[in-house]
């Protein structure tokens, strides 16, 4: 049974709402992250057309010949996310940035993915990589439109989990997060064997958790997404696609700033779920997450009301810090 719940967020992408239904609205929401970490998103306001323009745009990128990609490389410093990285570059998996361990080991396995990665133009510290405009003409218009689309969205969501958790002063959470300073990242997860994704000789995306505020996820019609079981988190359910709706989940940031109760819950990419005429090839998987952090210089550390009985858990945290250390390991 599917356990991600859905909920309807019209109440904050519409102008008109009632108090009521935004209430509830912030409610299910924190009820979802608190439960789950993940939630279904339908009434989101991000038009089809848009979120369908997006995967054709990605499509028409991933298509071009390496070489042309590799006219907007991204750097060698993993904390410089932007431009393109060919299959195997990167290696997403669970390393606490302050132990050194699990990545000789988790990089046995390859990710078989390539990406592209895209923050805000505004950004004069972190540059985007762009690939010149006649390699993919429209291409830089479109995303940083797109981009732009999906912060308003996010700034909606900040708004509502700050009614849900009832903090004291309701732009709080928008006003950590005033730069916009977040990630758009087209992800391509060329065909492999399913056979070699089932036996483990192959990944899609190792289990990992995000590591900001909270990711915003489009997927297409492929699946394979898992997330850990609320109950049992060695096991994992299903993620199906659901038309019309993005996927929602809670990163590390979030999470320590509500002192866990929020969870930023594992997941991973796997194989789709099987099929009775199964292909020996899986076919190619197109995602979109958009990675939203908080502004640097942020000190993450329990909000008000969030201290539960035993108070904060967490030392306070440079967000910029916790999530650079994150991304390096990666590379
Ligand atoms: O491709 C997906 O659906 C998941 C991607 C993901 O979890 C990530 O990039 O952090
Ligand atoms: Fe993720």
């Amino acid at each position: 049974m599917n356990q991600v719940p859905i909920v309807d967020f019209s109440a904050f992408a519409r102008d008109d709402a009632s108090p009521d239904d935004r209430a509830r609205t912030a409610h299910e929401l924190v009820d979802a992250f608190t439960n789950v970490g993940f939630v279904y998103l339908c009434g989101h306001g991000v038009d089809d057309d848009l979120v369908n323009e997006s995967f054709n745009w990605s499509a028409k990128l991933f298509a071009l010949p390496y070489e042309t990609k590799m006219r907007a490389p991204h750097p060698p410093d993993g904390a410089y996310h932007r431009g393109y990285s060919g299959v195997g570059k990167e290696k997403v998996g669970q390393v606490d940035p302050t132990k050194q361990k699990g990545v000789s080991t988790s990089r046995k396995v390859p990710d078989v993915k390539e990406s592209f990665e895209i923050g805000n133009e505004r950004d004069t510290r972190l540059p985007n990589i762009w690939l010149p405009e006649d390699a993919l003409p429209g291409f830089r218009a479109f995303m940083t439109r797109f981009y732009a689309r999906m912060s308003t969205l996010s700034a909606q969501l900040l708004t509502a989990l700050a009614a849900g958790l009832r903090l004291p002063d309701a732009d709080m959470l928008r006003a950590a997060h005033a730069q916009e300073r977040y990630q758009l990242r087209l992800l391509h997860y060329p065909p492999v064997p399913v056979s070699e994704l089932r036996a483990g000789l192959k990944e899609r995306i190792a289990a990992h958790t995000d590591f900001g505020t909270f990711t915003l996820l489009f997927q297409d019609s492929v699946g394979g997404l898992e997330v850990a079981s609320p109950t049992n988190p060695a096991h994992f359910l299903p993620v199906p696609p659901l038309p019309g709706t993005l996927v929602v989940n809670v990163g590390d940031m979030l999470q320590r700033w509500t002192n866990d109760r929020f969870r930023s819950t594992m997941h991973r990419v796997r194989a789709p779920p099987p099929a009775t005429h199964e292909p020996a090839l899986t076919r190619a998987r197109y995602s979109i997450p958009f990675f939203v952090s908080a502004d640097d210089g942020t000190v993450v550390k329990c909000l008000p009301g969030c201290e539960g009985e035993g108070g904060p858990k967490y030392e306070p945290v440079d967000s910029r810090e916790w999530i650079n250390a994150r991304l390096r390991a990666t590379y």
